[in-house]
């Protein structure tokens, strides 16, 4: 008896270990005549469609649809295999072949996951051939079918995950960042953010702006960018709140006022600067005298009866009437002076012209008071001899 024990359980473990079945397997082999207990609905057998064509039971759990065959099925698979390509049903009832068909759903008890074949067809009126989703997985059941988050295997293979953020595992290393194009010559906002801020957007000023705006712009500019500094103006006293009255008072942009456009004329040929020294020195020698204003302002611009034009420069009288045709300026700018003192304004025209030295042949005398010419008029009528040469010199 114990013999007899000792030997089944000696075959039915050299079956196990020949099949290779799992517990699970071992289980379902053993209820497997005892399915038809809780079967729901016609009993159905699938052969894989390999040479052994061993064959699998069904037990029919749903019906789907109108078919009869049509269903989700639960299948004890007899042994483990590779694959299952395809699956033949082979079913009891008489079904009519023209009733459309219907996906078959096949759930197999090991391990517990649905096969799910679609497009069955009618074979020879019973027999019905599927194919079968293909199960790759079969030798690894108890591994998932895709990668876990957080498997080796998903962080080895960054290149086929898309670059989503939510799938980087946490503690892993990710896939390195994607290279950010670089412009040699384009400003730093083009740049890696984050490396430095963006340049200060330049803001337009608004019209009338103050001048300390410019300045404050002006620090922007680099030396020499005459593009630029040129644009700038420069601060005032007042704009930068110095008091005009302080020490601390700015000098001045500009020292003196800008010049006025030139105002020579056309000279008429023969009136050049050149021909006025040739033509100074033909002229004749006239005597020096005292002259007063009253008889010099009969050779003013108006009410001219002697027709010679004459001035004062630095107290020297010229009888300028020969140069007129000569003056750069025009004759029109050298009767303003005539019959008066034209210092002031000869040197608010021009103070860098030699007058000495253009006019001196055109002198008649030096420029004297009424009273000095007749307090000159008294000594001259109490001495015996006429010293009006010898005062003369003693004035110069
Ligand atoms: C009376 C003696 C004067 C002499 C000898 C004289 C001589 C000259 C000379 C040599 C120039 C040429 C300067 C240059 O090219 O740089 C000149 C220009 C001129 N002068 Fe006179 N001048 C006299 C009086 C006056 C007066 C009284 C005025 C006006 C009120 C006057 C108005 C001018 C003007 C406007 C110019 C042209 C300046 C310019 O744009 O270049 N001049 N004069």
């Amino acid at each position: 008896m114990f013999i007899g024990i000792a030997a089944l359980v000696l075959a039915v473990g050299a079956y196990i270990y020949k099949e290779g079945l799992r517990p699970q397997e071992i289980l379902a082999r053993l209820a497997g005549p005892f399915a038809f207990w809780g079967a729901t609905g016609p009993q159905k057998t699938i052969t894989d469609g390999s040479e052994n064509n061993e064959s699998i039971k069904l037990k029919q759990l749903d019906v789907v649809g109108n078919g009869t065959s049509s269903g989700i099925y639960k299948a004890d698979l007899p042994s483990r295999r590779d694959k299952v390509d395809t699956v033949v049903v082979e079913d009891d009832e008489e079904e009519d072949p023209t009733t459309p068909t219907a996906p078959v759903k096949i759930q197999l008890s090991i391990p517990t996951f649905e096969v799910e074949a679609s497009g069955v067809q009618t074979k020879k009126g019973k027999a019905r051939k599927a194919p079968v989703e293909d199960d790759d997985s079969d030798e690894d059941l108890g591994i998932p079918m895709f990668p876990a988050l957080n498997s080796a295997q998903r962080a080895s293979k960054p290149a086929t995950i898309p670059q989503a953020p939510s799938l980087v595992v946490p503690g892993s290393m990710g896939p390195p960042p994607l290279p950010v194009p670089k412009l040699a010559s384009g400003p730093p906002s083009l740049a890696a953010p984050g490396l430095m801020p963006p340049p200060p957007i330049p803001m337009r000023r608004p019209a009338g702006s103050s001048a300390a705006a410019s300045a404050r712009n002006a620090q922007y500019a680099r030396p020499g960018m005459s593009s630029s500094s040129s644009l700038v103006v420069p601060p005032s006293a007042s704009s930068l709140g110095v008091p005009k009255t302080s020490s601390l008072q700015l000098p001045p942009t500009h020292s003196q006022p800008p010049p006025k456009p030139r105002q020579k004329v056309i000279l008429t040929p023969g009136h050049s600067p050149l021909d006025w020294a040739d033509h100074q020195k033909r002229l004749p020698f006239v005597p020096l005298r005292r002259i007063t204003p009253s008889e010099l302002a009969t050779h003013g611009a108006r009410k001219n009866e002697t027709k010679t034009y004459w001035t004062v420069l630095e107290g020297k009288v010229y009888d300028m009437t020969p140069y007129l045709p000569y003056h750069p300026g025009g004759e029109k700018e050298l009767l303003r002076v005539a019959g008066k003192d034209g210092t002031k304004l000869f040197n608010l025209t021009h103070p860098w012209v030699n007058w000495d030295n253009m006019l001196r042949g055109c002198e008649v005398g030096i420029l004297v008071s009424e009273n000095e010419m007749l307090k000159k008029e008294v000594v001259v009528d109490s001495s015996t001899n006429g010293g009006d040469e010898e005062d003369l010199e003693s004035m110069d």
